[in-house]
């Protein structure tokens, strides 16, 4: 078995980089594999390439960044039964480590996956999107506000900022704010396992395989990504106001309360909207719906294998 680190090198402003150098020694001397990525995309061209390449060898793709990282790393093992996942926290946000037990950025961390002896082996759900683009997401999928929140954040210079501040997860509160009051809400028609209803002034709607997003948020509280069903929360109808006392209350996942905040459940999900709104795809940008096209969204049930750490470490 290989165990190959996949490093961003961008993820929370070089944290991930400076991580890797500071085990790079352990790395050649336990015999752990690495690559650092030149660029969006690499990642997941590198890992099909491998798998494609080595079909009777088996790989952990240990993915060293945040959450754009791990996105990457499952939209390259979709599909190889010769790779498995595991996970070095060292993004912003680093939403996939909350549900997903990840290793610690430590010297320990490598010395542990380089004697990994095939245990700690969970099958989890993750879920493919196909509209204007297409993808897997293991996280999350979020359209309309939310989507436009995470866009604002991943093309922003602050972003370099706020991590230094050591305040990265803020960043994702200060663009909500910021489009607060311009956003206009649309109405969407939502299908989830056959059933269809129109939905007028949503803000946005999430589809969850585990609960966290936007660096901690709980927007839900009961998905888990090993049921084979992934939670919808819908938020509409709501005033300006009150969506920030909504918003402020996904921290804990208290939102689910309000009358605003519809939640659904199922298998194969289809939205589509006469007006245009963002799509997000575990916080990458994943096109946009508008009156000529729809997205569908369907879990996969326990098709891809995360190697767990024996504890925690974010
Ligand atoms: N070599 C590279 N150069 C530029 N961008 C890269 C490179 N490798 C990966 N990326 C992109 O960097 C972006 C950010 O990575 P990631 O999400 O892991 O870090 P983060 O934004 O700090 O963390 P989080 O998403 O948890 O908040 C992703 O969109 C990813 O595709």
């Amino acid at each position: 078995m290989k165990i190959i680190l996949i490093i961003n090198p961008k993820a929370k402003s070089g944290q991930a980089l400076r991580y890797f150098r500071s085990v790079q020694k352990v790395c050649d001397t336990e015999g752990i594999d690495y690559w650092i990525t030149k660029a969006p995309g690499d990642a997941s061209s590198r890992i099909q390439h491998w798998c494609l390449q080595n079909p009777s060898d088996k790989a952990l793709f240990v993915g060293v960044g945040g959450d754009g990282t791990m996105h990457e790393v499952l939209n390259g093992v979709a599909g190889f039964t010769n790779a498995l996942v595991a996970c070095i926290p060292a993004g912003s946000g680093n939403d996939f480590a909350r549900s997903f037990q990840s290793f610690p950025r430590s010297h320990e961390s490598i010395v542990e996956l380089s004697k990994w002896n095939g245990e700690m082996i969970e099958q989890h759900d993750s879920a493919f999107y196909e509209g204007i683009e297409s993808g897997w997401f293991v996280n999350n999928l979020g359209i309309g506000f939310d989507a436009l929140v995470a866009y604002s954040v991943n093309k922003s210079p602050l972003k370099k900022w706020f991590n230094r501040m050591k305040i990265g997860k803020l960043i994702y509160v200060f663009y909500l704010i910021r489009h607060l009051f311009t956003y206009a809400p649309i109405t969407m028609e939502i299908r989830v396992d056959g059933k269809e209803k129109s939905v007028d002034n949503v803000w946005f709607v999430t589809v969850s395989n585990q609960p966290y997003y936007g660096g901690g948020m709980k927007i839900a509280p009961n998905a888990d990504s090993r049921d084979g069903e992934l939670d919808l929360t819908i938020v509409h109808n709501v005033s300006r106001w009150k969506f920030l006392a909504v918003f402020i209350s996904v921290f804990k996942g208290n939102h689910l309360r309000f009358k605003e905040v519809t939640t659904r459940r199922g298998k194969l999900i289809h939205v589509h909207s006469e007006q245009t709104a963002k799509i997000h795809a575990d916080g990458e940008e994943a096109g946009q719906l508008s009156k000529e096209n729809s997205i569908q969204i369907e879990v996969h049930p326990q098709n891809w294998t995360f190697v767990r750490a024996h504890k925690y470490g974010s």
